[in-house]
Formats: C-alpha cells, sequence, structure tokens
C-alpha cells in the first residue's frame, strides 16, 4: 500500500448513529465526521470535528453488506410496502423502501490473547441506488490488488481431525465469513489421508487464490508437500529430486483453520488456535513466508517438513498412534509412560551452524509479526555451507564446516519454529525464527527421569530457562545430519558384526527410535535435513507484539471499545 496514493473515491452524507455525517472513501480509508443537517461540518472547532470524526483503515474492513435480513420495513419485493399500524384509535400508512438504504461494514477488533474479531458499522442512506453505490464502491477498492485478498479458495476439511469437529466449524464459523468477504471457496471434505495431495496434484491451480485445510498440524504438512511437489512439477522439475534440488517457492498461500489436536503452525504463527481469528488473517490477505525443511534418507528425497524429533517425542507419537480412539488426549497419556521408560539412543549428530552468528537459540529474541531478523532474510538467499560460528562454537569443526557430536541421546529435536501450542505456550525453542532459514537443533544428552521432567515442566510452565541444564545443547543450524550407532542399512557394521539382516533389523528396531515428522511418524533413524529460507507462504502475518507482553492481559491487549457484545459484535 506504501506506493499507492490515497485518492477519494467516494463521498455523500449519510447517518450514522442518526447522526448526519460526512462519509468520505479513499484507496485506504473510510471517514466519517457529523456534519449540521444542511450538509455543512458540524458546528464547533475543527479539533471537536477532528475528535468526533472516525476513521476505519480499509485493510482491516473485513466486508460490507446491505442490512436486510431483520430490518423493519425491507422485503425482498421491489416495490414500496404499505404496512398499517395502529396507532391510538386511529390508523396509520407507514410506506418502507423495500430495496435497502443501509449498509453495514465490518471492521476488524483486537481481542485478547491474540484473538481477533470485528465491530460492524451501519450506516443508512437516503435511497436504495445510494446505498448499492456505497455497497460498490467499498467492494471495488477492496478488491484492488494492493490489499493481496484472496478472492478463490479451495477448503479442505478434514473431518477425523482433533475432536471431529472440522466440518461443523468450518460450517457454522468459516463458510458465512468467506461468503460476507465475497470469496468463492470450493470445498472437499477429505475421504482418507492423502485425498488433498490427489486433489493437489491434478487440479487447476491458477484459477486459486490459496489452499485452506480445516484441521491441524497433519493436514498442513499434507497441503504444504503436496502444494511444493506439484510446484516443482509444473516448472518441469524431475520429483522426487535428488539431495540438492532446491525446490521453488510456490505462488499460492496456504491457511490453516484450526480443528486439529496440537495445531502447533497456526498457535505459532498467529497466536492462537481461535479459527475465526485464522479466517479473519485468510479475507484481510496477510502473508508471511516460512522455513521448511527437506528430508532425505542417505540421497532418496522422503518429504518436506517444519518440525523433526527423534527420540522422545518419536516414541510417543509411535505410542499415540495406538490410542487414537483417545482424541488430543492421546498425547498426554503416551507422554507420561514414555518419560517413565527415560529411553536415549546412540548415534552421531553432524550440523552446519548458521551464517548469521548473532543470532543465536538462547539470544532472547522472540520471532514477532514483522520479525528484523526475518526480515533481513528472503527466499533468494541461498547460502549453504556458510560457517557462523560466533557464540554458538560448540566443538572443533571439521574443515567443511561441520561439526560433529557423538552421544546418547533421549531426544533430537529440530524447530525450524518456536511450535507454540496449548501444553508448551513458549513453545520447545521460544526463540526460533519463522524465516530465518535456520532450524534449531535441539540435542537432549541422556539424563536421569527427573531432570528430564525438570526440563518439559520448564517448557509448559514458562518458569526460567528450558536449555538451562548442563545435558541439553542447543544451536542454530541451516542443515544438519543424523546416523544411529545401530544402522540396519549400512554395509559397514559399526556396532559388531552382525551378519543376518533380520537380526540387524530386530536389533535396530530395539535400539533406535523413530523421527517424528510434523505428527508423522518416519521409520528410517537415518536423515540428512536442510533448511529452505520463506519457502512457503502462509495467510498469517506472525504474532504480534502486545503492549504489555503478557500472554494473559485482558486490559491494554483488548480493543478500546467496550460496549460489544459477548461475541465481539458491536453494532453503531
Ligand atoms: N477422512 C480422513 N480419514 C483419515 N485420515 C484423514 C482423513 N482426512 C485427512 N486425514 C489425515 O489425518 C491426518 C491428521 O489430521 P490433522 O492434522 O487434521 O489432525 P490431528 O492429527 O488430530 O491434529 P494435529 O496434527 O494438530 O495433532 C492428516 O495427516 C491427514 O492426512
Amino acid at each position: 500500500m506504501a506506493g499507492s496514493v490515497n485518492c477519494v473515491i467516494h463521498q455523500s452524507r449519510l447517518e450514522i448513529n442518526g447522526r448526519n455525517s460526512l462519509i468520505t472513501l479513499t484507496t485506504r480509508h473510510l471517514t466519517w465526521e457529523p456534519v449540521s443537517s444542511g450538509g455543512l461540518p458540524d458546528v464547533g472547532s475543527s479539533a471537536v470535528r477532528h475528535r468526533q470524526s472516525q476513521t476505519l483503515d480499509l485493510r482491516d474492513v473485513i466486508g460490507v453488506k446491505s442490512k436486510e435480513c431483520g430490518h423493519p420495513g425491507f422485503s425482498e419485493s421491489f416495490k414500496y410496502k404499505n404496512s398499517i399500524i395502529k396507532s391510538g384509535s386511529s390508523y396509520s400508512v407507514e410506506l418502507h423502501p423495500l430495496h435497502p438504504v443501509s449498509f453495514i461494514v465490518y471492521g476488524l477488533k483486537r481481542l485478547p490473547s491474540h484473538c481477533l474479531g470485528y465491530d460492524t458499522y451501519t450506516f443508512t442512506c437516503r435511497d436504495p441506488t445510494g446505498c448499492q453505490s456505497w455497497i460498490d464502491a467499498i467492494k471495488n477498492v477492496l478488491e484492488l490488488p494492493d490489499f493481496k485478498r484472496p478472492k478463490r479458495l479451495l477448503v479442505f476439511v478434514n473431518p477425523f481431525g482433533g475432536k471431529k469437529k472440522g466440518p461443523k466449524i468450518y460450517r457454522e464459523k468459516i463458510a458465512p465469513l468467506f461468503e460476507l468477504a465475497d470469496i468463492h471457496t470450493d470445498i472437499i471434505v477429505t475421504q482418507r489421508a492423502g485425498h488433498a495431495n490427489e486433489v493437489i496434484m491434478n487440479c487447476d491451480l491458477h484459477k486459486l487464490d490459496g489452499l485452506i485445510c480445516v484441521g491441524g498440524d497433519g493436514m498442513f504438512s499434507e497441503l504444504m508437500n503436496g502444494l511444493l511437489t506439484r510446484t516443482m512439477m509444473d516448472a518441469g522439475q524431475h520429483v522426487p529430486q535428488g539431495r540438492d534440488h532446491i525446490p521453488i517457492v510456490p505462488d499460492l498461500r496456504i491457511g490453516i483453520i484450526p480443528a486439529g489436536s496440537t495445531d502447533t503452525v497456526v498457535y505459532t504463527t498467529v497466536g492462537t488456535n481461535d479459527p475465526v481469528t485464522s479466517a479473519l488473517h485468510i479475507i484481510l490477505g496477510d502473508s508471511i513466508g516460512i522455513d521448511i525443511c527437506s528430508i532425505y534418507h542417505k540421497d532418496e528425497f522422503l518429504r518436506y517438513s517444519n518440525s523433526l524429533l527423534y527420540g522422545y517425542y518419536g516414541d510417543v507419537l509411535q505410542d499415540s498412534e495406538k490410542n487414537r480412539w483417545m482424541g488430543p488426549k492421546r498425547y498426554d497419556w503416551s507422554g507420561f509412560k514414555k518419560v517413565m521408560g527415560n529411553k536415549s539412543y546412540d548415534g552421531d549428530v553432524s550440523f552446519l551452524l548458521s551464517p548469521n552468528s548473532d543470532s543465536h537459540p538462547r539470544d532472547g529474541v522472540v520471532c514477532y509479526s514483522g520479525c528484523s531478523v526475518c526480515g533481513h532474510h528472503s527466499p533468494d538467499m541461498v547460502s549453504h555451507g556458510a560457517n557462523g560460528e560466533g557464540r554458538q562454537k560448540p566443538i572443533s569443526a571439521s574443515k567443511d564446516g561441520w561439526y560433529n557430536i557423538r552421544g546418547r541421546f533421549i531426544g533430537i529435536n529440530s524447530f525450524t519454529m518456536s511450535c507454540r501450542c496449548n501444553l508448551c505456550p513458549r513453545g520447545p525453542s521460544p526463540s526460533s525464527h519463522l524465516g530465518d532459514g535456520c532450524t534449531d537443533l535441539m540435542l537432549v544428552q541422556s539424563c536421569s527421569r527427573t531432570n528430564y521432567i525438570r526440563h518439559l515442566y520448564r517448557c509448559a510452565t514458562k518458569s526460567s530457562d528450558q536449555f538451562d541444564f548442563n545435558f541439553i545443547k542447543v544451536y542454530r543450524v541451516k542443515e544438519f545430519s543424523f546416523k544411529p550407532l545401530f544402522d540396519c542399512d549400512d554395509g559397514e557394521e559399526e556396532a559388531g558384526a552382525f551378519s543376518s539382516r533380520q537380526y540387524k533389523l530386530k536389533s535396530a528396531t530395539a535400539h533406535n527410535s523413530v523421527w517424528n515428522c510434523d505428527g508423522e511418524v518416519i521409520n528410517t533413524p537415518q536423515l540428512f535435513v536442510r533448511v529452505h529460507c520463506q519457502l512457503i507462504k502462509l495467510f498469517a502475518r506472525g504474532i504480534e507484539q502486545m503492549g504489555c507482553q503478557s500472554e494473559a492481559c485482558t486490559k491494554c491487549c483488548v480493543s478500546t471499545s467496550s460496549d460489544g457484545d459477548k461475541n465481539g459484535f458491536l453494532e453503531y
């Protein structure tokens, strides 16, 4: 919007709140100020008038519609209707226009805890033609390319995600908002895992402005993988790719309406898992680039992901899959069992540090909307092989800049974002950035059960630094690889002379964990991972920094409007 000229599009006298007002629509704002019945600005100093005038930034306008339903005097007919009202002993006849003369503008409203809602502003015109021309004028401005608002979306609804409320959430809360914003939607209720991916591979993406999933992190991962693969195919690139492939940033943005079990991506990019808030970010055309990792087993490309967890979290996921019937509670139950088991796994971790030596997982810099760290990066900046030792130098690097740690680990966790969720409000890596082209690699070395519980407790409670234990090391890296000590794929026998492959397989299964890749199990422990800067664009703007920095704030983080009803619905 910065470059566009703010010129007047439409101006007339209307009534708002029973007061005559002069309404002005420009390419950026909708403004109204009281005027006298003669059409002149209301008496009083210009300072008073200025105080009484109100301005809506059009970037915060969700939609506009005529006020028809439930308004006395309006009906579907095209002519004026007579209604007979008994007034005392005599009868009087009132004439009501049957075309609407009022229109409602829906403006964004900030609510506590990063939630969004809306206020409504009702304007009354003199005649239906004037009303329609105002509605058309506002809609036309909102369609200008500067606003980057989606007009056509393909929506995938997972009926089995989370508490299975996806279809209901979409039908009751989201569809009416998309309709209000004049967004055309094609809706697919997924029939099976992989269904969304099949559709993305075969449909005409050129007609669309975005893909939406109503579900959890698993659904987002399916859309993201499908979109990236399709984009490569459309560009004529061979799929699957070799280890050095550079994926192409898709034009389409992905939106997530949270209806899953953990909803980590939404929490981390929006700040809440409120479906209406996510829908409003989509409608307003918000956009943010997030880093994505490509994952390989040896030279074979496996998939794209944004979080990758081996050991404890891999075991929890694998165990929880047996108890899907428990819903989101399955993670608590499996988490408890695996903590009690306190297993750890042998292996080699190698990694290439971030080239930005000023940025570190423990530097306390949280990635908020407009983050300056992410602002220095863009999808075009490819910098493999750089070596930014700085403050996070772990041990001496080999000549090619790679570091290596061999040990026994409870967890090897890679977070390309802070991965906030209900259970872990700041996320397991609170200072991880959405778009800096790096992932935070957290190595949890073997420790007592009590110490590991202390670490998990700190993650969950925001009490103190969850990395401040001598068994935890955390690095900001661009690439890393892991090789278990027991690897049944290996030609060379590292763990002893096992001759039978079957015996090796059994032994590897007993000694190795699995990867939890965005909530999906990857059974091959040996992986190579590379981060791609801001590879996927989401309909989000990052978490907005509130004045008081408190998640629980209900004072400064609340909209200044005080007379809205409990739905955040305020009518003037
Ligand atoms: N109709 C379906 N039946 C079975 N599985 C499905 C269906 N539709 C989608 N899926 C799969 O379900 C998986 C999980 O879905 P989703 O992420 O929405 O919920 P969740 O696992 O409960 O939430 P989270 O990932 O946030 O923990 C996805 O990988 C998706 O491929």
